[in-house]
């Protein structure tokens, strides 16, 4: 029995390259779908966020002095871009995704209306919220917590490049540890910067646990699911 009936599955960008420099590394996205099929098998009801750092992130483009809001509706862009490519991979592989944009881009895909999501949800449908939270200054760190909050998500799934929550960002520090489970308050206090503080709190407000696993490891997104033990816990 899965541990959860509805989760917010947040898929890291970054992580769609693969083993290339830039964009949508094909085996890597067929790969990331098959394992949401098999978690979709079960009767788990799945929405998605995917970030967008494969292509484009606000702070860089902000780095080389292009206005940050500009460059962030840019990075909202590259995020729609990645939820089409997966949306289309899922058709492919035999699911029905729909796409839910929080940007006005009606030609392209459909706006988030939250009870038609939850709509979809209902139907086995995936829904895949692109375009982050719609507003610049933010990640979709935040708009995995928001939409997981609004969806009444019972967990929010952060795959990432990183097997965990560490004392300190292990791609930096070698002798940084993981966490099994942290609390969002010691967290927060610890300035961990494995998702955005603004995600942190909005989880913690709502009581909406995350859980920190790697996207690499395969069959890792069904553990958790089942409610085994991967990844850390992130908890009230
Ligand atoms: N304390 C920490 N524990 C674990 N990872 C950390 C920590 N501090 C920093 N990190 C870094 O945070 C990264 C994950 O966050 P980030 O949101 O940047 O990546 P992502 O999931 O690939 O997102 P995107 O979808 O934006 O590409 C990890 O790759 C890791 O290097
Ligand atoms: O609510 C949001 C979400 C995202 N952005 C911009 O998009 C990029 C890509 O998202 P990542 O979470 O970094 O993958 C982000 O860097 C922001 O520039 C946004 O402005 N608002």
């Amino acid at each position: 029995m899965p541990a959860h009936k509805r989760i917010l599955l947040k898929l890291s960008g970054e992580a769609l390259m693969g083993d290339d420099a830039y964009g949508i590394n094909r085996a890597t996205i067929v790969r990331m779908v098959r394992e949401i099929l098999e978690v979709t098998q079960l009767g788990v009801e799945v929405a998605v966020v995917i970030g967008g750092g494969n292509i484009f992130r606000g702070v860089a483009g902000g780095s080389v002095g292009m206005d940050r809001a500009t460059a962030d509706y840019m990075g909202m862009l590259a995020t729609v871009m990645n939820s089409l490519a997966l949306a289309d991979t899922m058709r492919q592989e035999g699911m029905t995704a729909r796409v839910m944009s929080a940007i006005s881009i009606e030609q392209v895909v459909e706006p988030y209306v939250r009870p038609k999501a939850l709509q979809y949800l209902e139907e086995g449908k995936v829904v895949i919220f692109a375009a982050g939270t719609g507003n610049p200054f933010f990640t979709t760190d935040t708009a995995a917590a928001l939409r997981g909050a609004e969806i009444g998500a019972e967990i929010v799934l952060k795959a990432t490049k990183v097997d965990g929550v560490y004392t300190a960002d292990p791609k930096k520090d070698p002798n940084a540890t993981r966490y099994t489970r942290i609390s969002f308050d010691e967290a927060i206090t610890k300035n961990l910067q494995v998702l955005d503080a603004t995600a942190f709190a909005l989880c913690r407000d709502q009581k909406l646990p995350i859980k920190v696993f790697s996207i690499f490891k395969p069959g890792a997104l069904k553990r958790v699911v089942m409610g085994e033990d991967e990844g850390t816990l992130v908890h009230v």
